[in-house]
C-alpha cells in the first residue's frame, strides 16, 4: 500500500481530537495553524492544550472518549495512551471520515508527516509508516539548508508569479521570467536582507521582458 501524498484545506472543519497528551498537542498544533474547529476530548491535557481552551481557539471536553463524539467530525484523531480506548475511536467512526489512530499505523486513513514549515513553504515528509524517527530526523537536517528566510523567499516567489502570470505575453515567455526569477540571487538577497536590490532586479527582468514581449 502507497500512501497518496495530499495537502488539505481545512479552514473551518470539524476535527476531533481524542486525548490532550503529549502526542495530541503535536497533531493538535498542526490543526490550529491549519483554521480548522478543533474539540478536544480528554479527562487530562498538556499545559499547551489547556492554553488554548483558555484562549477558546478550541473546545475542551474533560472528560473520557463517548462514541457519539465522532459524530460530525470530518476528521478523527485519537491519541490517548490507552490501545482500548483508541481502537474504541477508531470502531465509532463510519467509513468516510478521516481517521488517525496513533497507535495503530493499519487503522489510520490519514498519517501525520513530519514537516519543515517555512511560512506557506511546507515540506512533509513520510516513511510509509516504517519509522517515524527517520522523518524527524529528516526534518532536522532539511532545517539547516532551508533557512527561515525561506518564508519572505516564497512570499515574494509568490508575489511575482502572480504579476508575471498576468502580464499580456504568451506562454513561453511567462516561463523564461518564472525561470529567471528562481534564480540563487534573489533568495541570496532575502537572506542578507537586501529587499530594494532583490525588488529593483525582478523588476529590471520583467521590464525587459515585457519591452521585447510586445
Ligand atoms: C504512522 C504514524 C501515525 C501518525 O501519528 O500519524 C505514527 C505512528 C507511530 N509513531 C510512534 C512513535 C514515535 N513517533 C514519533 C514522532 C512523530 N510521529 C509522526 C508520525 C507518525 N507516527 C505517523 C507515520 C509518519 C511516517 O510515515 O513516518 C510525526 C512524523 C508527525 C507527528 O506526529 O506530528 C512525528 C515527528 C514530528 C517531528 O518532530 O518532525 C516519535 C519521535 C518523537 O516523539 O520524538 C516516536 C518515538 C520513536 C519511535 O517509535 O520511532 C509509534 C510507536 C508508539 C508507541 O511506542 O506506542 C507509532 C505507532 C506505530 O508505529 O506502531
Ligand atoms: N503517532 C505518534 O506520533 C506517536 C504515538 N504514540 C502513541 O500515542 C499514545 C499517547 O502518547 P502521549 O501523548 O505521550 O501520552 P500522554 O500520557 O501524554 O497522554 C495521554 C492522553 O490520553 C488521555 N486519555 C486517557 N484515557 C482517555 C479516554 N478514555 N478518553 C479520552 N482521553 C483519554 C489522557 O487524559 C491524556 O490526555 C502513546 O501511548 C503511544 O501509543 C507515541 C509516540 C508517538
Amino acid at each position: 500500500m502507497r500512501l497518496y501524498p495530499m495537502m488539505v484545506n481545512l479552514e473551518g472543519k470539524r476535527c476531533l481530537v481524542v486525548g490532550g497528551g503529549r502526542v495530541a498537542e503535536r497533531k493538535i498544533d498542526k490543526l490550529l495553524a491549519a483554521g480548522a474547529e478543533i474539540a478536544v476530548v480528554a479527562p487530562s491535557c498538556t499545559a499547551a492544550v489547556a492554553k488554548w481552551a483558555r484562549e477558546e481557539r478550541l473546545f475542551l471536553y474533560r472528560r473520557p472518549f463517548a462514541p457519539e463524539d465522532t459524530r460530525h467530525a470530518l476528521i478523527v484523531i485519537a491519541a490517548t495512551d490507552d490501545p482500548d480506548v483508541n481502537l474504541a475511536v477508531y470502531q465509532a467512526c463510519a467509513s468516510h471520515q478521516w481517521v488517525n489512530i496513533a497507535d495503530r499505523p493499519d487503522l489510520c486513513s490519514f498519517t501525520v508527516p513530519s514537516v519543515v514549515e517555512r511560512g506557506d513553504l511546507q515540506i512533509a515528509i513520510s516513511t510509509g509508516g516504517h519509522n517515524p524517527g527517520l522523518a524527524k530526523k529528516l526534518r532536522r537536517q532539511m532545517e539547516a539548508h532551508i533557512g527561515p528566510e525561506y518564508e519572505e523567499y516564497t512570499a515574494f516567489l509568490g508575489a511575482m508569479r502572480r504579476r508575471v502570470l498576468e502580464l499580456s505575453l504568451d506562454d513561453r515567455q511567462k516561463r523564461e521570467i518564472l525561470s529567471a526569477l528562481l534564480d540563487d540571487r534573489f533568495l541570496c538577497w532575502t537572506k542578507s536582507g537586501e529587499r530594494e536590490r532583490r525588488d529593483l532586479e525582478a523588476e529590471r527582468i520583467i521590464e525587459n521582458a515585457r519591452q521585447t514581449g510586445t
